[in-house]
């Protein structure tokens, strides 16, 4: 529908709140991390981060209009510690670029943008049945945020890409048959900031705690230019977005103010 929301100057981050009024909140993602403010936190120190993932449980890839996502059976995945409480599991993960590398990722660095960003959504499988029951919770959710900087081609996130000419319109999916490991797309060191936020795309629900991790990893140019090949538009419909030729080369949300928020970091 027209009132779809997108990344177009229609109807794109700054007309959100219309429609979401929870996009004009005060703990929205994504942020600025101004490294000067963190405050290093002896208790996150002593509970380090612990992810477990199983590669097989990758299902789906799919283009949901937006970019593209791979939706995980979260059944055996675990993320424990750091500023967690109970155990989170892996829902799905996904990415946002922009139209050439100087922009894409959504959190940025003393101002810095990147290239793009990686994120693996976790919802609170101690408190909540499911993803969408979690989402509506201030601590329901988890995102790990990778940033991503242009440099070598990244072997497990060719896996997707491989994919991303059999999801070219909004809409289609397809089974992710070679299995993908989200462990192996995070940094070397794992050290990160931390603070409390939202989804970055409407609903906006302001129910994540981000963990941002400090490395970023590398991607290619090539890779990030066939994220920009996917359209935003269904197979045989004309294209509602007036982006050129419906091209999904941009889908990041720019910053908000953390306002009183603490920002914690865990790790030089
Ligand atoms: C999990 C229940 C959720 C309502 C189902 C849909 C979903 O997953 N949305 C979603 C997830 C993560 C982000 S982001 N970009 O990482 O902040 C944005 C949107
Ligand atoms: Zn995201």
């Amino acid at each position: 529908s027209a009132a779809e929301w997108g990344y177009t100057k229609r109807n794109g981050p700054f007309t959100w709140a219309k429609n979401y009024p929870t996009a004009a909140g005060i703990r929205q993602s994504p942020v600025d991390i101004d490294t000067a403010l963190a405050t290093s936190d002896s208790s996150l120190e002593s509970k380090p981060l612990r992810w477990k993932y199983v590669p097989q449980n990758t299902r789906t890839i799919v283009n949901s209009g937006h970019g593209w996502r791979v939706d995980v059976d979260s059944e055996g995945s675990e993320l424990v510690g750091g500023p967690l409480e109970g155990t989170y599991k892996l829902q799905q993960f996904h990415c946002h670029w922009g139209s050439s590398s100087d922009k894409g990722s959504e959190h940025t660095v003393d101002g810095q943008s990147y290239a793009a960003e990686l994120h693996l959504v976790h919802w609170n499988s101690s408190k909540y049945a499911d993803c969408g029951e979690a989402a509506d919770y201030p601590d329901g959710l988890t995102v790990l945020g990778v940033l991503l900087k242009v440099g070598a081609k990244n072997p497990e996130l060719q896996k997707v890409i491989d994919l991303i000419p059999s999801i070219s319109h909004r809409g289609e999916k397809t089974e992710v048959k070679e299995a993908i490991d989200p462990a192996k797309m995070l940094p070397k060191t794992l050290s990160y900031w931390t603070y409390l936020g939202s989804l970055t795309v409407p609903p906006c629900n302001e129910s994540v705690t981000w963990i941002l991790f400090k490395e970023p990893v590398e991607v290619s140019e090539e890779q990030l230019a066939a994220f920009r090949s996917l359209r935003c538009y269904k197979r045989g419909e004309e294209c509602p977005c007036d982006e050129v030729d419906g091209l999904l080369i941009s889908n990041y949300r720019p910053t908000l103010p953390l306002g009183t928020r603490e920002l914690r970091e865990c790790g030089s």
